[in-house]
Order: structure tokens, then C-alpha cells, then sequence
């Protein structure tokens, strides 16, 4: 897919991002391609149940070493946890790409 319309999170996210304290996402190179300025509707990965829309402000490569706690703050945690949850979801994963949006509007 050139410009992905959808984006999904872990339902325990929905509250940090519709309150606006989290405010990227760290993904790996299969959701490197959206495109700023875009908007995207984003759902539950848990029940696919749409919650808000996006718009993708930008997409900066970034190797999980060099993560800090400017990144840890902008998802609203430390940065230790923010390294376990990264493990957790791609785990060996060096190349990752920093996703950062702005919430348009609740659904
Ligand atoms: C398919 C799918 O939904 N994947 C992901 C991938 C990541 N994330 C969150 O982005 C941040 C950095 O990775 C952390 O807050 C993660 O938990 C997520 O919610 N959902």
C-alpha cells in the first residue's frame, strides 16, 4: 500500500492519544510509508473498533540505540518502558521509524 488510510494501537493506548499526551508512535519498516499531511482512521488492533482520526505530521527513521527520553516523553512513558514495550511488540528490531500526528477528532 503507497499511502495507508488506517493506523491501529493496542486499545491500552486509546486514552493517552485521545487525550493528547501521546503524540507519536515507533513502528517498524511495514508501516513506514504514511504519508504527512495525510490523515488516517485508527482503530483497536484488539477488536478493530475505530476510536479517532490522525493526520501524520511526519515519518523520521530512528535505530531503537538511539531512542530517548525525548521519544519516551512524546509516548507518555519512561523510556525504559518505552524500550520493553518496543522489545515486545518487534522484538530485534534496530530500524524503526518514528510517527508523529496531530488528533484531528474523535469517532
Ligand atoms: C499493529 C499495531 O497495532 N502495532 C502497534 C505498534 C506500536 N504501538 C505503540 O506505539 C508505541 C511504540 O511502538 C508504543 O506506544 C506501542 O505500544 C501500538 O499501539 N500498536
Amino acid at each position: 500500500m503507497t499511502q495507508p488510510t488506517t493506523m491501529t494501537f493496542f486499545e491500552r493506548f486509546e486514552t493517552d492519544i485521545l487525550s493528547g499526551k501521546k503524540t507519536i508512535t515507533i513502528r517498524d519498516e511495514s508501516e513506514n510509508n504514511y504519508v504527512p499531511g495525510s490523515t488516517v482512521t485508527v482503530s483497536t488492533l484488539e477488536g478493530g473498533r475505530e476510536f479517532c482520526r490522525l493526520t501524520i505530521l511526519s515519518v523520521e527513521p530512528i535505530l531503537f540505540t538511539e531512542l530517548a527520553d525525548f521519544h519516551a516523553e512524546q509516548e507518555n512513558m519512561t523510556l525504559a518502558v518505552l524500550k520493553a514495550v518496543i522489545q515486545d511488540i518487534y522484538p530485534g528490531i534496530e530500524q524503526l521509524y518514528v510517527v508523529s500526528y496531530k488528533l484531528v477528532g474523535q469517532l
